[in-house]
């Protein structure tokens, strides 16, 4: 990708901003501020990761998690037990903290983070709240309600690191390390991986990627960010009690991540910034300053959804617009054809009910390597279900599914991916905000744990040429129309390099020509040996780009054959036409 770098775009882009204004920060406390501002800024610094491993939790992966606080909290005891009871130990009390939340992070995340969304909040609610009942209740070790006054400074390598400036550059220098190392692992394909994780993860799954590993990661990460953070708060104010476990620690770290922004690493130091200085400023309301810093964030949520760093974000690129970014230029495009060994999808007595609708009665079929398959059937016949039982995305009650010798039963979407099955959705899922070159290069983690973010860029532009989606290359998926945005993810699945490619309706929101040439396509991925099995209602299409076709009525396979054998069949004309689908049931 060529980038032209406007000079003042260049220098507003890189770290420049950020150094600048912590270089003033540092210059204002250092000339007009005295020990209290340092301590305050101290302490921002502590808050600052924890709020940046709360966006890696809340932000990156969506979850959310209401025990951060409390793992805030078990740090900060972590650390003061381990400087009071083993004073040797003061050049290990923040590791320690750390990886103490991470420990309790890795086994709670390994049975809370399947939850849904509200049952994963209370769940984590409910370990926040019996880390709290555990400060207040376990004297011996946590010296309950009173706490463990006396902790004493932290120390590295045998020195001991004062609470005034030492202790200040100690919290921002970790912060430092801790962004910079998030902001790297988050760069390039991972970032956008994790980006479609988020918001549609089974279209992550599709294409490899291990959602619920990426989900546990980012959790426990986050988990030992927080221990971190409640260490040097430990260290900072020489005191720890109950308070750091409990409910406004985590309120605190929530509004400071709404309000300093979700993603951003400069989001994080914004929010801990403010939030530790809200007391301050809202000192006349007393101990309500968090209502006040309340109305703040709902104001925020409104005004700027994205946090105060993306209102930044987006007046930087007002003022020094986005450099121009051309898309590698058009590849000779390559050939649609599997890398992958010849395999036989087998299906055999699938079965599958929601409740007492039987979506799935006994449906077997087979489809041979490089074999193009149509499925037809009314609204409701089990098509979609039978793509998510193939690509492992729902479990068949009855019956087995076999890829070559590989049993798919009991198998992660993502697994079955690996093994060179791919798939499109309904309703192309596809992340608004990336740009569809990125979209169709993040499948490159279907074949290697670690893509190069270049190569697969370069591999995608060959894609979409091949699809004749070349000029979308650099458009953000959500502004496509939703024809192109099906090539996108036609594009996508096929950079899997899949042996079988299983596409649900892909030809729905296309125009005739555009259909005309997805089939054309299609017959080409064939004859490079990829089979293919596609649902539509539109025969013509199907009879196009398929050799077979099956017709699906209530569940159950009514007809399975040569296309124009079957579209001829009565039974098939009364099922698909859904004049009278009991009686063909029946039959
Ligand atoms: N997750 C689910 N929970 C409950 N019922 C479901 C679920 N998924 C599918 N069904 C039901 O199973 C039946 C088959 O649905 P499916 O989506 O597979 O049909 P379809 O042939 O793909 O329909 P369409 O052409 O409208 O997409 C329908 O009655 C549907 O309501």
């Amino acid at each position: 990708m060529t980038t032209l770098r406007p000079p003042a775009a260049a220098v507003m882009r890189g770290p420049a901003p950020m150094l600048l204004v912590a270089a003033a920060a540092l210059a204002w406390l250092a000339l007009i501020g005295d020990a209290y501002a340092v301590r305050l800024a101290t302490l921002a610094g502590a808050q600052a990761l924890l709020v940046l491993g709360y966006q890696l939790v809340f932000g990156h992966v969506g979850a959310l998690s209401l025990a951060q606080g409390a793992l805030f909290g078990l740090g900060a005891y972590v650390a003061a037990m381990l400087s009071l009871h083993a004073p040797w130990s003061l050049s290990l009390t923040l590791p320690a903290a750390s990886l103490a939340a991470m420990l309790v992070a890795a086994l709670v995340g390994a049975v809370v983070l399947r939850l849904q969304t509200h049952y994963f909040a209370l769940a984590t609610l409910a370990v926040a709240q019996l880390i709290h009942l555990a400060a207040v209740n376990l004297e011996g070790l946590t010296g309950g309600a009173n706490g463990l006054p006396g902790v004493p400074t932290v120390s590295l390598a045998g020195v001991a690191i004062g609470r005034g400036w030492p202790m200040l550059l100690l919290a921002w220098g970790l912060f430092a390390i801790a962004g910079w190392a998030v902001a790297r692992a988050l760069a390039g394909l991972r970032g956008l991986a994790l980006d479609l994780a988020r918001e549609h993860p089974l279209a992550a799954q599709s294409i490899g990627i291990d959602v619920s590993a990426l989900r546990f990661t980012a959790f426990v990460a986050g988990a030992g960010l927080a221990g971190l953070a409640g260490g040097l708060h430990a260290h900072v104010v020489g005191v720890v009690s109950p308070d750091v476990t409990d409910m406004p620690v985590m309120v605190g770290c929530l509004i400071a991540t709404v309000i300093g922004g979700h993603r951003a690493v400069f989001g994080a130091a914004l929010g801990a910034i403010l939030l530790t200085h809200a007391p301050e400023w809202f000192r006349f309301l007393e101990n309500r300053h968090l209502i006040a810093f309340g109305v703040l964030a709902l104001a925020m949520v409104i005004v700027a959804p994205d946090g105060l760093a993306a209102l930044l974000a987006a007046m930087r690129n007002r003022l020094w617009p986005s450099p121009d970014q051309t898309p590698p230029a058009a590849m000779p495009a390559p050939p649609i054809a599997t890398t992958r060994p010849p395999l036989l999808l087998r299906v055999a007595h699938v079965g599958k009910a929601f409740g007492g609708v039987r979506a799935l009665d006994d449906v077997s079929l087979t489809l041979a390597p490089g074999e193009a398959v149509g499925v037809i059937g009314p609204n409701g016949s089990g098509k979609t279900t039978l793509i998510n039982v193939i690509t492992g995305v729902v479990p068949a009650d009855d019956g087995v599914v076999h890829l070559g010798s590989e049993l798919l039963r009991h198998r992660p979407a993502f697994a079955i991916a690996r093994l060179g099955l791919a798939r499109t959705f309904q309703h192309a899922e596809l992340s608004a905000t990336t740009v569809a070159l990125d979209a169709v290069a993040t499948s490159a983690f279907a074949r290697t744990p670690r893509p190069q973010r270049h190569a697969a860029r370069t591999e995608a532009m060959g894609w979409l040429t091949r699809l004749g989606a070349g000029a979308q290359a650099g458009m953000r998926c959500g502004a496509l129309p939703a024809g192109r945005r099906r090539l996108i993810e036609v594009a996508r699945a096929l950079m899997v390099r899949p042996c079988v490619l299983i596409l649900d309706e892909p030809g729905a929101g296309l125009s005739r020509p555009e259909r005309i040439e997805l089939a054309r396509r299609l017959r080409e991925a064939q004859e490079g040996g990829v089979a293919l099995l596609v649902v539509d209602h539109d025969i013509d299409f199907l009879a196009a780009c398929a050799d077979r076709l099956i017709c699906l009525g209530r569940g159950r396979v009514v007809a399975d054959g040569p296309i124009d054998t079957v579209r001829r069949d009565p039974l098939v004309r009364r099922a698909y036409f859904g004049r009278d689908d009991d009686a063909v049931i029946q039959a």
